[in-house]
């Protein structure tokens, strides 16, 4: 059996090689590991995952630190090394209760035991470095990039458009460690009963002050281990995504659509207000990705849904005003969930931004005329930028018969911003203690 802690980090230093690969999100890959090690306690599980996730959201920071210590610099350095001196200083930095001197014989072992013996001396020197001299790695706290382990263009942006406190402040929450956030189906399982059996499992459900079905789980170990989230009666949700099916205010009776579905969390949500012979579509670009709705609705039993494969971009002619609600939850550079994806910040660029841009424009031309007179078109992202928010309203309005229609009724009350009532929100990452999100609605005159 894997459980030595040398063998643990084995398996960390494969998957931020994977991740850096770019072979798949890192929230992805993560999981996935987790399922395989599902025999380790939770004790591992969780160094696995901290140890992770942390090199992954630190790496800007980590490589500046390494750099202040190394004759090469870290770019130029072989993939494996880096990610070992990486991961190594996370350690070292970041996790209390690991000894500094176990973090180096570790590192040198792993260096040696991935053909790297000749660089192992190299590595040790580096770390043992860092150690002995920790006023040399002080993180110069003028520099937002190398402080928060940020990209540039992002510190430059943000700063531009937010101010930079406010930049800060998102920053700072992208860091902090968060628990997992469900959406409980309360027609499956009452709320008290739900916070039972999670206590039963040495799991605390805090439900959430703004969404009644939404809690957030402490103490939680491994997801797929709960009966309740294996038969659907919980789903992994955050509150900001939650607010759309809110925000679109569906009637039972209703017919929607939803032009980019998958894996299917707010169509779902939303399947379950079709009580009165309402029917919901739910659409993504490719097979794979309507597989993942499939899987989704299986999960939770949901009625009154079907998913199915249809570009975005390609009109359906028989849709044509036929909807009383359409979800354009539409791809983003998805800024607002960095937090919980580091790996968007090393994927996106400023120049993605207009691109994305645009792309949202080309998809909400073709849906909107899905859209019946009278009825509604909801617009979000889960990003953070005038672009692909607030100045795609403002176009939508300017070319499409539609107009903007107050949030008020239809958003928690605990929810204020000043352009509710002008019917869109840009909620920030942290504001609510939710992910970054933007929520526009629009009514088809
Ligand atoms: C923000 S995610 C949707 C999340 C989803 N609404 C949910 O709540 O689970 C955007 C989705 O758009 C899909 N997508 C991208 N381009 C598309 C296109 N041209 N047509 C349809 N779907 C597209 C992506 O595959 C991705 O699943």
């Amino acid at each position: 059996m894997m459980t030595n802690s040398e063998n643990l980090r084995d398996i960390v230093c494969d998957l931020l090689l994977e991740i850096e690969r770019e072979q798949a999100p890192s929230h992805v890959a993560i999981r996935r590991m987790l399922e395989k090690y599902q025999y380790l306690g939770s004790g591992e599980r969780g160094f696995i995952s901290r140890l992770t996730r942390g090199t992954l959201e630190r790496r800007m920071t980590l490589d500046w630190m390494i750099d202040r210590f190394s004759s090469v610099r870290v770019k130029k350095m072989k993939p494996v090394i880096r990610t070992i001196l990486r991961m190594s200083v996370y350690q070292i930095k970041y996790m209390d209760g690991v000894p500094e001197s176990a973090v180096c014989n570790e590192a040198v072992k792993l260096a040696k035991k991935r053909g790297f013996k000749n660089l192992s001396g190299f590595v040790n020197g580096i770390l043992r470095n860092m150690i002995r001299n920790p006023e040399k790695s002080k993180l110069p706290e003028d520099n937002l990039s190398i402080y928060y382990s940020q990209p540039e263009w992002l510190v430059d942006y943000w700063t531009e458009c937010y101010g930079r406190e406010n930049t800060i402040k998102m920053f700072q929450w992208f860091l902090e460690e968060r628990p997992l956030t469900v959406r409980l189906c309360k027609h499956r399982l009452p709320p008290e009963d739900f916070i039972r059996r999670m206590e039963a499992q040495g799991v605390t459900a805090v439900q959430s002050t703004l969404v009644q079905e939404a809690f957030s789980l402490k103490g939680l170990n491994y997801l797929g281990a709960l009966m309740e989230f294996r038969e659907g009666i919980c789903t992994v949700q955050d509150v900001s995504s939650m607010l759309v099916a809110k925000a679109a205010g569906v009637k039972p009776t209703d017919r929607v659509i939803d032009v980019c579905a998958a894996p299917g969390g707010k169509s779902i949500q939303i399947s379950e207000l079709l009580t009165g012979g309402g029917r919901i579509i739910s659409r993504d670009l490719t097979e794979s990705k309507v597989a993942l709705i499939e899987e989704n609705i299986q999960r939770m039993n949901a009625d009154h849904i079907q998913a199915e494969c249809q570009d975005a971009l390609v009109y359906v002619p028989e849709d044509k005003e036929m909807a009383d609600v359409v979800i354009a939850d539409l791809p983003c550079s998805g800024l607002g969930v960095i937090g919980r994806k580091a790996d968007i910040k090393y994927r996106v660029n400023r120049e993605d931004i207009a691109t994305l841009a645009k792309l949202q424009r080309d998809i909400l031309t073709v849906v909107s005329d899905y859209v019946k007179p009278g009825g509604c078109l909801i617009y979000s992202t889960c990003t953070v930028n005038p672009e692909e928010n607030e100045e795609n309203v403002r176009w939508f309005q300017e070319h499409f018969p539609f107009e903007t229609e107050s949030l008020k009724k239809f958003l928690p009350e605990g929810i204020s911003s000043n352009t509710i009532d002008q019917g869109y929100i840009q909620l920030m990452p942290g504001e609510y203690g939710t992910d970054g999100f933007f929520i526009a609605r629009f009514r088809r005159r």
